[in-house]
């Protein structure tokens, strides 16, 4: 097993097996198109569309674009997925987050039909998930799972560690983790004495939002350790919630950042549009 577990290989080789995949659906006359829509120019979010429809264009996957400006209204954003959730040709809607202030996410995200909530964001996919039923599943969590599980890491029986609560990570990645037969702790901002919770973990995974906050004494001996987050400091170098260089000589196996867990969230993205389309032709 690599040390330095490698989301920019992994997501490739998950990326060439679904490209064959929607080859064969081309050839049963199954086509795939997913809707991405942003709203706003957050400069992060345009990277994380292009990167997504780059992904599409790669793998054979149909994506039509919208770029709504800032000012974009609530009623205007929900009669725009009312359009694409009727449309026969579109399998999965994508709205990048996070959305300008005056647009309730969970509204928007309520709307999506769940058939094509490619994000697994829906609550009615979110209540799938943790009632151990099929659904669409959060990318970025499954993600993790799947950096895991082709790394070689032994999931079952484990004590995991996930540090953040949010929706979209956070309690998805518990879950699934919990599906794998884990032994799962959430460990939040109100945690009591986080260092030494963080320490039980065999695979600990990082989802604060706060730049190199995990370091050595967080970290059990021979810990595996996921870093979700994604920081751009200044000078532009990209970090995670991790201290890499501190906690690297105690770890068994660990994600970087860049190269580790943000490739997986767009590969996974395209896997569950793959689905989406297989689960409509059915
Ligand atoms: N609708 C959604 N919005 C957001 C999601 C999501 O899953 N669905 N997740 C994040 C952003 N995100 C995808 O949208 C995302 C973040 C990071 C990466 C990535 O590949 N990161 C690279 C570094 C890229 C860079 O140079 O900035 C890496 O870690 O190697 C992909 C997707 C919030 N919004």
């Amino acid at each position: 097993m690599d040390k330095i577990i490698d989301g920019k290989k992994i997501s490739s080789d998950i990326k060439e097996e679904l490209k064959e995949e929607v080859r064969q659906l081309t050839e049963k006359g199954i086509s795939v198109t997913l809707a991405v829509v942003q709203v706003g120019n957050d400069s992060a979010s345009t990277v994380y569309v292009g990167n997504k429809k780059k992904a599409c264009e790669y793998i054979g996957i149909g994506s039509l674009s919208y770029e709504l400006k800032e000012e974009t209204t609530q009623e205007e954003l929900l009669s725009l997925i009312k359009e694409l959730n009727e449309r026969k040709d579109v399998n999965g809607i994508l709205v990048q987050l996070p959305l300008p202030k005056h647009i309730k996410e969970d509204v928007i995200i309520k709307a999506i039909s769940p058939e094509k909530d490619v994000d697994g964001f829906h609550p009615e996919n979110v209540g799938l998930l943790s009632t151990g039923q099929k659904g669409f599943v959060s990318c970025t969590p499954a993600g993790v799972i799947e950096l895991l599980k082709r790394s070689g890491i032994t999931i079952s029986g484990k004590e995991c560690v996930v540090i953040g609560r949010s929706n979209i990570v956070g309690k998805p990645m518990a879950a699934l983790l919990i599906r794998e037969d884990a032994t799962v702790t959430i460990c939040h901002s109100k945690t009591v004495d986080l260092k030494k919770v963080a320490k039980r973990a065999d695979i600990l995974v990082a989802a604060i939002g706060k730049p190199k906050f995990i370091n050595s004494e967080f970290i059990k001996e021979g810990a595996v350790v996921i870093d979700v987050g994604i920081h751009r400091l200044e000078g532009k170098k990209l970090c995670g919630d991790v201290d890499y260089d501190d906690v690297f000589d105690l770890v068994s196996a660990i994600t970087p950042v860049p190269g580790g867990v943000g490739p997986m969230t767009i590969a996974m993205l395209m896997k569950n549009c793959v689905e989406s389309a297989k689960l409509k032709n059915e």
